[in-house]
């Protein structure tokens, strides 16, 4: 499934003439090569925040962690994070194959994590999944695979959380959040802000994932109100 192409893709760019051009794939692959496959969840809940960048997700995930005395994991973990500006400057499929991994070494941590506090995640499969599809087509909306395609269910090979929240805010909010933040933007970041069109595609596909579906919080309000909503939401679907 899902792992079996991103090692594969991974493989064979590690085999390939590329190889010596990023020797990070190797590296990449011996990690995902040492995590058990099929990784199962501990008692705890496991908890996703996705959405477009300054959306909010590191200020309320931070909240949520301290409120909840939880575990803060991110997509792409730690562990691999110092490569991520490698994968970023490679062809597409290269990069989704770094992204994808990541999701496959992050199962790890929250089946490891969620045996001893609440885990609390800054993007996981969703975010791999919505900038892919939006990146694989132009235009508007109406072009994506149609609600219900295949490529909008999660890998049945991949831990599943118990709760995925998806944060939305109005362009002209995001942007200014974007502004006042100031901080070097992904090339693909830079690219959202200027395309309106890529957003729109990108917060669409998150809509339509399923198996767990998003759910959607408006995080326009104030930090304390928009923490206040997303506590209610964890404790109303999630024993914690
Ligand atoms: N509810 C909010 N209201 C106003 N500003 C916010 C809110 N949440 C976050 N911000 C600010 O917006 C910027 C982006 O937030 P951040 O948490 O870094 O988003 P993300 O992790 O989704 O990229 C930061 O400068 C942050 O302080
Ligand atoms: N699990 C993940 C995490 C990020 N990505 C990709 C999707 C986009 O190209 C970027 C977004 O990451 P970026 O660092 O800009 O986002 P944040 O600042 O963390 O909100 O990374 C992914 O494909 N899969």
């Amino acid at each position: 499934a899902a792992i079996a192409t991103c090692l594969s893709d991974v493989e064979q760019h590690r085999s390939s003439q590329c190889a010596a051009r990023i020797p990070e794939a190797g590296a990449l692959l011996d990690l995902l090569e040492k995590c058990p496959e099929r990784q199962q969840k501990g008692g705890f809940p496991v908890v996703v925040f996705e959405g477009l960048d300054a959306t909010g997700k590191t200020t309320v995930t931070q909240s949520v962690k301290d409120t909840l005395n939880g575990i803060l994991l991110r997509s792409p973990p730690d562990c691999i994070s110092q490569w991520r500006t490698v994968f970023d400057d490679e062809p597409e499929s290269i990069k989704r194959a770094f992204y994808a991994a990541g999701n496959y070494i992050l199962a790890s941590e929250i089946a490891k994590a969620s045996t001893q506090a609440p885990v609390i995640i800054d993007r996981y499969w969703h975010s791999t999944a919505a900038y892919t599809i939006a990146t694989e087509i132009t235009g508007e909306v109406q072009g994506l695979p149609p609600a219900h395609d295949e490529v909008y269910q999660w890998p049945e090979d991949l831990l599943k959380p118990d709760l995925v929240l998806l944060l939305t805010v109005d362009p002209e909010e995001r942007v200014r959040r974007l502004q006042r933040r100031g901080l070097k933007k992904t090339k693909e970041e830079a690219e959202l802000e200027t395309n309106s069109l890529f957003r729109q595609r990108v917060e669409e596909s998150y809509r339509r994932m399923v198996n767990p579906a998003c759910q959607e919080v408006d995080a326009s309000a104030s930090k304390e109100e928009v923490l206040k909503t997303v506590l209610q939401l964890i404790s109303k679907h999630c024993a914690l």
